[in-house]
Order: C-alpha cells, then structure tokens, then sequence
C-alpha cells in the first residue's frame, strides 16, 4: 500500500514537470501546449524536404552546360593545400544550382573554377562541349563577358561612377553604340526597381540597391548562366529577398544559375543542391519532380 501512494505521487510529480514544461521554457517564450508543439514542429523542419539524392535519371533529356571532370585545385607554392579534390560534376541548362558547405570548404573556389575566373589545378572542364584548357585567354575572356553574368557578396561596383555608368561598362568594354548601351542600362535599372536612381554613386545607395546595380550591371551583355557567389550575404532580409525574388524572375526567364550560399532557407530557389565538405561534394541533391 505504501509502495502504491510512493508510486502515485511519483506520477503526480512527473505530470507536474510535464505541465510545467509546457507552460514556461528556458528562454520565456513558450507560453502553452500549442506553441510547444509548434516550437518542435519548427525545429524539424528540413531544407531539404522536396529534394532526393541525384541519379542519373534526374539527367535524362538535359542540356550539359558545364562537365567537370575530376577537378582539383591546389593553392601554394612551398605549402600546398588541396582545396578541391576530384570534383565531379554536370550543370545542365536551365538548372538553378546552389553550393552550400562550412566555411572554407572550397565553394567559392569551384564556382571561381565553373565560371572560368580560376584555372583547376588538374581535371577537365568542359563548357557547351569546349575543353576549356583549350581555349585561349582571350576565349575565356569573351565566356566571361558575354555568356556569364557574375554576382558577389561585396557587390564590386565602381564608387566613382554612377549606377548608369557601372551598368554600362561591360557594353563599353564590348564596344557597342553609346546610345544602345545608355538605353539598355536604363531598362534594365528599371527592370531591378533603381528607376529614378540611374545618376546616384553607389556611396549614394543602401546595399540593397547596390546589389540590384551589380545585378543590372551582370544582365547587361544577356548572359545565359549567372554565377552568384553569397548574392544576399551582405544584406538585411528585406533586400535579401527582393534579390532573390529578381534572382529566381531571371531563372524563370530560362537563365542557369549557380550560387553559392551558407542559408539553407534559400534552397526553395533551387532545383539542384551541391552539398560540399572539406573540398569534396559530399552529397548532391536533385528537386523532386
Ligand atoms: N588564392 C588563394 N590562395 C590560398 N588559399 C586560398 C586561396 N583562395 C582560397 N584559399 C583557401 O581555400 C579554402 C577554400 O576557400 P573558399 O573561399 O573556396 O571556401 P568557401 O567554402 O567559399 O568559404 P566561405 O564560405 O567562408 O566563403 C580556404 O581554406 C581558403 O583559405
């Protein structure tokens, strides 16, 4: 009998640790039952729910746009580091491809490689069927300028000119008219929302709009894959999401993109994940059909 009432007052006891869980919690937000379970739901929710592991299934019917072929990149002379090991990969056309991995893990470094601002070290790659080793520095230039758009974290503008100029340069650089390129810069400014904002310096914007003129500035040669590298890494959420939201209007249009990026919460853009570690693509994913 005395073992029973120990035992109920055990239970009693456990109910009461029970309920008081979920009625306060550590950090004094959780307040009832409901929010409780919302806070686990929360916790498990996954990035990568709608994606599976890529098979060669996934690439029936696809386009190749870049093969790399066991790719390797070695930086250091008297010291070498292998930052990229052996990479394997197919971007077919129209993808929209995101690179996520720790800090360090070499995903810079590869889309430097894809996009042909970097040399591999070893290994082959191929663009639109054209070994790119192959091709002279005057070739690579002409890919970089006319079939990639570039995009980074820093947004690499030219402070002395203006929104309009930074837009117009690569035309400049490509020789067309003054008039051509001034009228294009000006739709394509308009197509980013910077309407009415053609003549301000980039010290004259916030960096939102700064990155929608490195933006227009990358559309102005009409690339057909825009490399990306951290494109809302310097931005507050609001502006993050307008870049994104243009970012996803221009792969809808039929650009490829590939991106790199430490928020998961962006994979929803993506059709294809390169999961990377220590220089490796420890897992690629592919969204389900
Ligand atoms: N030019 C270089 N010379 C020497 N080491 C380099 C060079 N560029 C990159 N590295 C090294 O290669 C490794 C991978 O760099 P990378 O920038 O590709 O990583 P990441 O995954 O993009 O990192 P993060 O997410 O921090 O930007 C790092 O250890 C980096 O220090």
């Amino acid at each position: 009998m005395e073992i029973e009432e120990k035992e109920k007052e055990n239970l009693k006891n456990n109910a009461n640790n029970i309920n008081n869980n979920l009625n306060t919690s550590h950090d004094g937000e959780l307040h009832s039952e409901r929010e409780y379970c919302k806070k686990i739901l929360d916790v498990k929710y996954n990035p990568y729910e709608g994606f599976h592991p890529a098979t060669e299934k996934d690439d029936k019917g696809k386009k190749v746009f870049i093969d790399a072929k066991k790719i390797c990149r070695i930086f250091g002379t008297d010291v070498k580091t292998k930052v990229l090991n052996d990479v394997n990969l197919k971007i077919y056309e129209k993808e929209f491809v995101m690179i996520l991995g720790p800090s360090g893990c070499g995903k810079t470094t590869l889309m430097n490689i894809l996009g042909l601002l970097d040399t591999p070290s070893s290994g082959k790659l191929y663009i639109n069927n054209k070994l790119t080793s192959n091709m002279a520095e005057s070739e690579r230039a002409v890919f970089r300028r006319k079939i990639g758009g570039f995009i980074f974290q820093q947004f690499h503008l030219i402070n002395t000119l203006t929104a309009l100029q930074n837009v117009e340069l690569p035309m400049v650089l490509d020789n067309l008219e003054t008039e051509t390129r001034t009228q294009r810069a000006m739709r394509l400014l308009n197509l980013v929302g910077l309407k009415g904002k053609e003549h301000n310096r980039p010290s004259q914007l916030s960096g939102g709009q700064q990155q929608r003129v490195a933006i227009a500035r990358a559309l102005s040669n009409k690339p057909k894959i825009l490399f990306a590298d951290e494109p809302t890494g310097n931005l507050d959420s609001v502006s993050g999401k307008q870049v994104m939201k243009l970012i996803k209007e221009l792969h809808d249009q039929g650009i490829t993109v590939i991106m790199v990026t430490h928020d998961s919460t962006l994979l929803k853009y993506a059709t294809k994940v390169i999961k990377m570690k220590d220089g490796l693509i420890e897992e690629l994913l592919q969204r389900d059909e």
